[in-house]
């Protein structure tokens, strides 16, 4: 699910921050009011912090906790970071655990036989649960094995709207 719902597919793209002062950055100069967009979405999938393999989706490197995933213990930032980082993170992480274990309760799923992996970088507003499920793009999505169809997206229609 980190990796997932979180690192590829990070609902903020990137979060914006204006200098109060002017500030020295690293070997930048920021003068009063500079804005800096941190641009999370590039930095989940930046090869220097992640390895070779930061487009591939590998579980496994999260078996020490997200911390240690990366080169640098900021790299993981689906949330934000500092004081204004998001305040609806542990509700966010916990209703989406909850929809996973729904999900999997009534419903068990398998790889399609025309699958093909096409990761975006963006969940886009196109994203939505009616073009999930459209049959125009049946092999992006797991073949579900047991339960209508109707019904899996009337549950996740409950979490998304
Ligand atoms: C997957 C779900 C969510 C993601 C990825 C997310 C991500 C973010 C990010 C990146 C920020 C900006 C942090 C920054 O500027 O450093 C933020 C701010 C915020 N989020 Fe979320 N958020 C999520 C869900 C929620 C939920 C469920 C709530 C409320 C229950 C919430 C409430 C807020 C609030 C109030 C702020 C502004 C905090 C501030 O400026 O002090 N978020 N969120």
């Amino acid at each position: 699910m980190t990796q997932s719902s979180f690192i590829h597919q990070s609902p903020a793209v990137a979060a914006i921050r204006r200098a109060k002062v002017d500030t020295e950055l690293g070997d930048f100069t920021l003068p009063r009011g500079t804005e800096l967009l941190i641009p999370i979405i590039a930095i989940h999938y930046d090869q220097t912090l992640w390895g070779q393999d930061a487009n591939e989706f590998n579980p496994a490197g999260f078996g020490l906790g997200v911390a240690q995933a990366a080169k640098h213990p900021m790299a993981f930032m689906p949330f934000g970071i500092s004081a204004r980082r998001c305040v609806g993170q542990n509700v966010a992480v916990l209703q989406a655990k909850l929809a996973i274990a729904m999900i999997l309760q009534r419903f068990s799923f398998d790889l399609s036989p025309n699958y093909q992996h096409a990761p975006t970088k963006l969940l886009t507003p196109s994203f939505t649960t009616t073009n999930l499920f459209n049959n125009n793009i049946p092999n992006i999505i797991p073949q579900v094995r047991s339960g209508r169809i109707g019904d899996l997206q009337d549950l996740i229609l409950t979490f998304v709207g």
